[in-house]
């Protein structure tokens, strides 16, 4: 059956086995081991500088690990995939890319140039009734139907950073990558963020989430993965992740985490 090895077992989404990330002659990732199967999420947790977006870049192939025989990173089993395929099947959303749209568009045409994969629309490229209408529906299904007339330099940050979730979605993307998702956003802005993350997860797309706060750890969220110092430091069910030790070892601080109905909350404890 396809999709499926010799013994029956599913062929993970992605799998990474002795992969070294080198830059400047210093070794500023390896992975001895990670799978992610299809539909599984994950977050990843760690302090500045210690991998993450390195980790993620691997996935997406922006970056590539020390040469081997055999290589180290596998899309669906394939040891040499298509960048289209593997960019095809993932959408991203970082905190950073916002900053980048300086144009005055209506936000449905932010969201039409997912399909293309540019900021606006594209030159020389007819846009037609059912990219607009596909955008719609996105913007729909986020819940922000009354932006997508709206100059996209005029919303909220919370709602620029929907539309951009938008964007992403516009393509079916069966994995969604959110690199610090709610970076700068208030309270509401975050609460639209977290609950686009669970409506995602809920239609069976993998959610893969970099944080540094166990905030945005939506309930479906149920692996998380601890990187430090250029390895991963833990990987697990959140239940034994997400606890004051774990954490504390983490940050090299001391730190209380709460956890309320599968959200979990962190802070420091003060004169430990
Ligand atoms: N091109 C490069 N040359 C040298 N060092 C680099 C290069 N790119 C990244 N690094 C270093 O690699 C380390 C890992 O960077 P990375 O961005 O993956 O960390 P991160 O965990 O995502 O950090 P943050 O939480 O601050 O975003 C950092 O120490 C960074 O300075």
């Amino acid at each position: 059956m396809q999709g499926e090895n010799n013994a029956g077992e599913k062929t993970p989404l992605f799998a990474i086995h002795d992969a070294s990330v080198v830059r400047a002659s210093k070794t500023i990732l390896h992975v001895d081991d990670f799978t992610l199967h299809e539909g599984e999420h994950v977050a990843l947790l760690g302090p500045n500088g210690a991998g993450k977006s390195t980790f993620i870049q691997l996935l997406t192939r922006e970056v590539f690990p020390l040469y081997r025989d055999e290589p180290p990173v596998r899309f669906r089993g394939n040891p040499r995939p298509q960048l289209t395929d593997v960019r095809r099947a993932l959408g991203v959303v970082s905190s950073t890319m916002h900053e980048q749209i300086r144009v005055h568009l209506p936000s449905v045409d932010i969201v039409v140039g997912g399909l293309f994969g540019t900021l606006g629309l594209p030159k020389q490229v007819e846009v037609t009734e059912r990219d607009r209408q596909l955008a719609l529906d996105a913007l729909d299904r986020l819940g922000i139907p009354e932006v997508a007339e709206r100059d996209v330099m005029t919303l909220s940050t919370g709602q620029a950073r929907r539309v951009l979730v938008a964007r992403e979605l516009i393509r079916d993307p069966q994995v969604l990558v959110f690199d610090e998702p709610c970076t700068g956003l208030d309270p509401e802005g975050m609460y639209h963020v977290r609950e686009t993350m669970s409506t995602l997860a809920a239609e069976g797309r993998s959610i893969i989430l970099v944080t540094h706060y166990p905030e945005d750890i939506i309930p479906a969220i149920g692996r998380v993965m601890l990187i430090k110092n250029a390895a991963i430091f833990a990987d697990g069910p959140k239940e034994q992740i997400l606890c004051d030790e774990v954490l504390s070892n983490l940050f090299d601080v001391p730190l209380v985490v709460d956890e309320h109905d599968g959200w979990y909350s962190m802070r420091g404890q003060y004169g430990a």
